[in-house]
C-alpha cells in the first residue's frame, strides 16, 4: 500500500492551506506539509518527494492582472535555487503517477498554467480561462454540484452530489475557442457542474450558478483523471456542523469525500 506525502503550497496571498491539510488529514494522508512557493524555489523541499499536490484558495498575489496569472508565471519562469525548473518537477511529479487538486485559487492557478483541461493530451497549453462572475461580485453560499460518472476524475468516484460552499469572484470558465467546450464534453473532462438543487438539472441561471459558467462548469479533470480543479471548496466541509442548516438536522456528504477519492486511489496503487 502506497504511503499517501500530501503537499499544500502556501504564501503570496494563499489563505486555505490549513483547512486543505486538515482535511487531507482527515482523508487519509499519512504525511501532510505545509510549505511555501519560496520552500521550492529555494530547494528546501522537492515535489518529487510527494506524491499529493494541493493548491488551495486565497488571492494569490491579490488577484492583481487575474486571479493567479502572476503565480502562473512564477511557476512557469522561475528555477530553484540549483537550477531546477519548476514546470520540470510538474512534469516529472505528474511522470511519477503523483495527484494535483487546485482548490479555488488553486485551479485558477492550474487552468492558468495549462495543466487543465489539457485537451487532446496537450499539456501546459492554456485552453481555457476563470474569469469575472456574471453578477460581477463575489459570491459566497453553498452551491449543489453534480458528479459526471463518465468523467476519468479519480477523486469523484463513487459520489454523485456535492453540497459545498464557493466564495470567489472569478469562477467563471472562458472557453478557448468555439470547439472548446464541445471537446470537454466529448473528452469527458467536466468533472462536475452546478445544478439546480430542487430540479437537480444542469443550470446556467444565477443563483445556482454563482458565475455563469457555460454548461454549469464547475470543476475540470485531466485525461489521466488524476488532477482535478474546482471552484468550490470541498475541504471546507469536512465535519456535520459546517453544513449551514445542521442545526435544523440536516446533512449531506462531507466535501472531504472528494479528497479521500483521491488519497484511496493512490494508497491502491
Ligand atoms: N477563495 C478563493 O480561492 C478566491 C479565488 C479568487 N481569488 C477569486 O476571488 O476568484
Amino acid at each position: 500500500m502506497a504511503q499517501v506525502k500530501t503537499l499544500v503550497i502556501t504564501g503570496y496571498g494563499t489563505n486555505c492551506e490549513r483547512e486543505c491539510a486538515f482535511a487531507a488529514d482527515q482523508a487519509g494522508s499519512d504525511q501532510t506539509t505545509i510549505a511555501y512557493f519560496s520552500d521550492l524555489t529555494a530547494d528546501k523541499i522537492s515535489l518529487t518527494d510527494y506524491n499529493f499536490l494541493i493548491l488551495p484558495g486565497g488571492f494569490l498575489d491579490g488577484d492583481d492582472l487575474g486571479s493567479a496569472q502572476a503565480a502562473a508565471l512564477r511557476w512557469r519562469h522561475m528555477l530553484t535555487k540549483s537550477g531546477k525548473s519548476l514546470m520540470e518537477e510538474l512534469k516529472r511529479f505528474l511522470d511519477a503517477g503523483g495527484l494535483i487538486l487546485g482548490i479555488c485559487n488553486g485551479f485558477q492557478l492550474l487552468v492558468k498554467l495549462g495543466l487543465l483541461p489539457a485537451l487532446d493530451g496537450a499539456y501546459f497549453t492554456r485552453q481555457v480561462s476563470l474569469s469575472h462572475n456574471d453578477s460581477a461580485k463575489y459570491e459566497d453560499r453553498w452551491v449543489t454540484l453534480k458528479i459526471n460518472a463518465e468523467s476519468p476524475c479519480v477523486f469523484t468516484k463513487g459520489l454523485d452530489y456535492l453540497y459545498v460552499p464557493v466564495r470567489h469572484g472569478e469562477g467563471k470558465l472562458v472557453p478557448g475557442d468555439d470547439t472548446t467546450l464541445a471537446r470537454l464534453q466529448e473528452q469527458n473532462l467536466i468533472a462536475l457542474q452546478y445544478v439546480d438543487p430542487q430540479t437537480r438539472e444542469v443550470t446556467q441561471e444565477y443563483p445556482a450558478n454563482p458565475n455563469g459558467s457555460p454548461l454549469g462548469i464547475a470543476g475540470l479533470t485531466d485525461p489521466s483523471g488524476r488532477i482535478l480543479g474546482l471552484m468550490p471548496h470541498p475541504e471546507a466541509y469536512n465535519h456535520p456542523t459546517n453544513h449551514p442548516r445542521w442545526t435544523r438536522g440536516e446533512t449531506s456528504t462531507l466535501g472531504t469525500e472528494l479528497l479521500k477519492g483521491g488519497i484511496e486511489y493512490l494508497k491502491a496503487r
